[in-house]
């Protein structure tokens, strides 16, 4: 059973591009633990909402408060693009820099890269500049570089959009295991199935707005709203 905590609360949250709200007016209240599956067409604001929780999107109005201390919220989040970002240094380099941040003893960052290169299949690759991997393993490197702090959440915008089965599986095995040691997991997705297999609770968001939310299980075998009973049968919505 996984935490009904919450989290943080949206209160009248709204972002304007070019004098267009693409997000809100949002009053939302996010709900502790497992992984909190965010859908919806091109366009609905899900990165919009995937930053603003993180805290790095400027909003027009409203405030976002989290239970946490406010000066603790970054420190124990962590953030995946949907294209890795990284150094263009070794893995062992990219491994290493947000532990260096911390000012950790080299010994416990060692222990750390090692155990997380392993995880990710890439031990023989510690050398070698991460700009040369394939991009199936770019991702588990920014994965693995967004976990090795032990963050307490972790925001994943499309994680997986641009990769083969395989690496998928990986990546979802990983995420499985990080939520299985407490981790809250927030991530977008365009893959129904990567939901299904997921999702504790979802979130659907179209038009900027959350238009229907709750229990995964729920959501997927009875949607309510006419955006998600559409984009559930696969309907372009406009
Ligand atoms: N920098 C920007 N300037 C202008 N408009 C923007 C900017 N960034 C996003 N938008 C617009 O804001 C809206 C929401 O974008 P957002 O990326 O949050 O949606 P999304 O649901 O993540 O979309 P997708 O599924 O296509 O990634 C879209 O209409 C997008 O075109």
């Amino acid at each position: 059973m996984v935490s009904q905590d919450l989290y943080a609360q949206l209160n009248g949250v709204v972002v304007k591009r070019r004098g267009k709200a693409v997000l809100g007016p949002l009053d939302l209240d996010l709900l502790g633990g497992g992984f909190t599956i965010v859908l919806g067409p091109n366009g609905a604001g899900k990165t919009t909402l995937l930053k603003v929780l993180h805290g790095v999107d400027r909003l027009t109005s409203g405030s976002v408060s989290w239970t946490v201390p406010a000066k603790t919220v970054r420190q124990g989040q962590a953030y995946v693009f949907q294209r890795p970002i990284m150094l263009r240094r070794s893995v062992r380099a990219n491994l290493a820099y947000p532990l260096q941040l911390l000012g950790l003893p080299k010994a416990e960052i060692s222990a750390r890269v090692a155990h997380w290169a392993a995880r990710i299949g890439l031990s023989a690759e510690l050398d070698v500049p991460a700009p040369r991997l394939s991009g199936g393993e770019q991702q588990k490197l920014a994965l693995a570089r967004a976990l090795i702090r032990g963050p307490d959440t972790v925001f994943l915008d499309e994680p997986c959009s641009n990769l083969d089965g395989r690496s998928t599986r990986e990546i979802e095995d990983i995420l499985c295991d990080a939520s299985a040691a407490g981790a809250r997991i927030i991530m977008s997705t365009h893959d129904l199935g990567q939901a299904r297999r997921l999702a504790d609770r979802v979130l659907f968001l179209n038009k900027g707005l959350v238009e229907e939310r709750g229990p995964a299980d729920r959501f997927f075998a009875a949607p309510k709203s006419p955006g998600a009973i559409a984009f559930l049968n696969g309907d372009i919505i406009e």
